[in-house]
């Protein structure tokens, strides 16, 4: 691991010179950085952040300095924004110093730098942009709502069919949208070798690009030259064979993709829209869909898991939302995206699974082009700027850890005017905000609509009929989850639902 002790400890003695002649020539301002907790010489702040609970951490500095923090780790810059209103005025007004990302070799070294989410704020990001837009507009994503309502139906069966392993399909159920979606392909199941293909690709970039280790190799770029058998990089081996997988992946579904469009039968896709309008090299074409793929799965399937684990949570909410399928289309008939309008309570349970638990605490980091002074404070260039969605949902809601869809809905039980605009932040700010977020919620609504339809949630019960209770343990990374956990999924309407 690029993290271990030895590893780490030679990496801040080679650092501590370069750290300290970094702090003395670099600061060009005469004002004071954003307050923030004392820093220790070289390594500033690292060792004081929880390390699997970053958000945790940058809440409490919130606390006590405010809804800007300056923090830096290893001669890093590190600016915290806790407030939603101060993360607009930066990403949005002030859109063109705060829309870069923090350069790290890491993502070179595991052949993902070429994905949208980690490009630098310039001419590539932009072309990539602007081939996303062309399928993921608010206008356009609903040609994809037969594809969320197919796959919704296909959850149901699996789960219908094997409903320990409900996990996997939750898994499978965003893994399939993104890939039909991005090269028009369905895919055949768990077994499909592009399906295969692709978890291996996220399990390696799951464990490869971790925030410490980007930021390890930003404080010290030299890092990736170390061979793999100098004691602790064996990143070096897990970044080649990741480099190995992500060239297979960009290639192969890609390559299907073209063909199945020059023989006239490829479906509606991200890629058909590009081949169709000749808006991008090709090259560009096949970088960008990589990249969808990657953002597109895991962040929508954790989702989904809290939302099964709040139902459970919360029996009394899940007996609202069955009331309420009941009452708009009849128990037992599954529902369509015709219905939606007709399900506010339904979308608001969405929106408070995503202001309840954020899939992305800490959004993705978003780095300064050039420096700002923000209310007299002096931020620097290059910094790495964190919008704390965390902060924002645990101050800016009352009591922010109960489970309350009616915070999203008016006296008279409709949506909020603003409860859709109101969600954004759970995608992120500025330029920047994720372009899927549409289709996100379009696939969101399908499923929770279908199998809280079709299923009753409950604790699971130990051999001698007794609930076993759930101790509700997130797992943070880039995205934070529920671990895994054991319930019990019952039909509410026996083993066929019917379709319209
Ligand atoms: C519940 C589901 C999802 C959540 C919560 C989510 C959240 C986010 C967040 C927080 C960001 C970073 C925004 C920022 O830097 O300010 C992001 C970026 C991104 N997302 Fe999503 N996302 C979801 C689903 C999707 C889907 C379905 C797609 C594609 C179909 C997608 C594509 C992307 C891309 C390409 C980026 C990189 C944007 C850039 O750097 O310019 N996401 N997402």
């Amino acid at each position: 691991m690029i993290t271990s002790p030895l590893f780490v400890s030679t990496a801040c003695i080679i650092v501590a010179g370069l750290g300290l002649a970094i702090r003395i020539t670099r600061k060009k301002s005469s004002l004071p950085y954003p307050p923030g907790p004392r820093q220790l010489p070289i390594v500033g702040n690292a060792f004081d952040i929880d390390p699997k609970q970053p958000h945790l951490t940058y809440a409490e500095w919130g606390k006590a300095y405010g809804e800007i923090v300056y923090s830096r780790t290893f001669g890093q810059d590190i600016v915290i924004v806790n407030s939603e209103k101060m993360a607009r005025i930066l990403a949005e007004k002030r859109s063109t110093i705060y829309s870069d990302r923090p350069r790290s070799p890491l993502y070179k070294l595991f052949g993902a730098d070429h994905m949208t989410a980690v490009l630098e704020y310039g001419d590539k990001w932009k072309i990539q942009r602007k081939l996303l837009h062309l399928s993921l507009r608010h206008d356009t994503v609903g040609r994809y709502q037969e594809l969320h309502l197919r796959s919704a139906r296909q959850l149901l069966e699996n789960i219908q069919r094997d409903s320990k392993n409900f996990y996997d399909h939750l898994d499978l159920y965003t893994l399939s949208i993104a890939l039909e979606f991005t090269y028009g392909r369905r895919m055949d199941g768990k077994n499909d070798p592009i399906i295969s293909m692709a978890n291996s690709l996220a399990e390696s970039m799951t464990k490869g690009l971790t925030a410490e280790r980007a930021g390890l190799l930003m404080a010290l770029p030299i890092l990736k030259y170390v061979p793999s058998w100098f004691p602790g990089a064996a990143f070096q081996d897990e970044a080649r064979r990741c480099r190995s997988t992500m060239e297979s992946f960009s290639d192969i579904p890609f390559s299907m993709a073209k063909e199945q469009a020059e023989s006239g039968v490829l479906q509606p896709s991200f890629v058909s829209d590009i081949l169709q309008q000749g808006e991008a090299e090709e090259s560009v074409a096949r970088e960008t869909a990589t990249g969808i793929y990657i953002a597109a799965g895991e962040t929508t399937s954790s989702t989904l898991k809290t939302l099964v684990l709040a139902m459970i949570l919360n029996p009394e909410i899940q007996d609202r939302v069955h009331a309420e399928l009941d009452t708009v289309i009849g128990k037992g008939v599954l529902p369509t995206f015709e219905d939606r309008e007709r399900l506010p309570y339904l979308q608001a349970v969405l929106l408070e699974i995503m202001r309840w638990h954020p899939v992305a605490p800490l959004g993705a980091p978003h780095a300064t082009t050039t420096s700002d002074v923000v209310e007299g404070y002096y931020i620097p260039e290059g910094a790495i700027v964190i919008f704390n969605t965390w902060a924002m949902v645990n101050n800016e809601y009352n009591d922010p850890e109960r489970f309350d869809p009616t915070r999203h809905l008016t006296a008279d039980g409709q949506l909020k005017p603003d409860a859709m605009q109101d969600n954004s932040k759970y995608f992120g700010f500025g330029r920047r905000i994720c372009p899927g977020r549409f289709f996100a919620n379009d696939s969101l609504w399908a499923a929770a609509a279908v199998i809280l339809s079709a299923f009753r949630f409950e604790k699971a019960k130990d051999s001698s009929g007794n609930e076993i209770e759930i101790n509700p343990v997130f797992h943070h990374g880039a995205l934070s989850y529920p671990s895994s956990f054991q319930c019990s999924i019952t039909s509410r309407v026996g083993t066929e639902c019917e379709r319209r």
